[in-house]
């Protein structure tokens, strides 16, 4: 089974992922690292794009390289258009490779069409106050995820970590739910 789990810049994916992979074993693919193994990979064509001054010691600096990049939507489409095809191609690689449950981690889960890969999506949403409260520097990139709307079953996080695990469990319980009665109507089809 493939779990989508997205929602904007700081909202609590990762500390959502964290508990999928501790209490129910999850393989967790995070996207932004994914990107940042691309990077490498396309660093001379980055280059010719955005210039030198994106290099540090030789390697590409994420850093330099989002601050051209989140300071001008032309530049981001740019960089998407070279790397997202090679970052979806190595997500779809894993998930025909891996069995059980795979999660894959990705504010851009639409945007990047990797929502097709999942058989069901959590959205992690939070207040954008709690989000600024949590990292200053979300802002900034907020600004350019006004597409990262809910999709599938949401789950808000402007309360405790107790509370946000509590409602994993809840949402795992409806999602074996859902697959389970999914199956069986598949088996009814065939
Ligand atoms: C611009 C880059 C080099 C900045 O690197 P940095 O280490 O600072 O950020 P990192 O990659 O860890 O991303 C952190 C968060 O920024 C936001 N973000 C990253 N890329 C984008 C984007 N294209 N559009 C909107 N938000 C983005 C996401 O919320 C992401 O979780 C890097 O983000 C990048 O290569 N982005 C393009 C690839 C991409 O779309 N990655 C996001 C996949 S979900
Ligand atoms: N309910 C909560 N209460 C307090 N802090 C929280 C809560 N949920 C998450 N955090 C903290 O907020 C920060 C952002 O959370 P997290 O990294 O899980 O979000 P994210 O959506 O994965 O962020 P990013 O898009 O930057 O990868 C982390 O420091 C995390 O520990």
């Amino acid at each position: 089974m493939v779990i989508g789990v997205t929602g904007k810049i700081g909202t609590g994916k990762t500390t959502v992922c964290e508990v999928l992979k501790r209490d129910y074993g999850a393989h967790v693919v995070n996207v932004d690292r994914i990107g940042h193994e691309v990077l490498e990979e396309v660093k001379e064509r980055l280059v010719e794009l955005f210039g030198e001054s994106i290099l540090e010691d030789g390697k590409v600096s994420r850093k330099k390289l989002g601050e051209i990049v989140f300071g001008s939507e032309e530049k981001l489409k740019k960089l998407e258009q070279l790397v997202h095809p090679l970052m979806r191609k190595k997500v779809e690689d894993i998930v025909k490779k891996r069995s059980g449950l795979v999660v894959i981690e990705a504010a851009l889960l639409r945007r990047m069409k990797l929502d097709a890969l999942c058989d069901h999506i959590i959205t992690v949403v939070a207040e954008e106050k709690k989000i600024i409260e949590r990292n200053e520097s979300a802002k900034e990139r907020l600004k350019f995820q006004k597409d990262v709307i809910p999709q599938g079953i949401v789950i808000p996080n402007n309360s405790s970590i107790a509370d946000l695990e509590r409602k994993v469990k809840e949402v795992m319980a409806l999602i074996w739910e859902r697959h389970e009665s999914q199956g069986e109507n598949t088996e009814e089809e065939s």
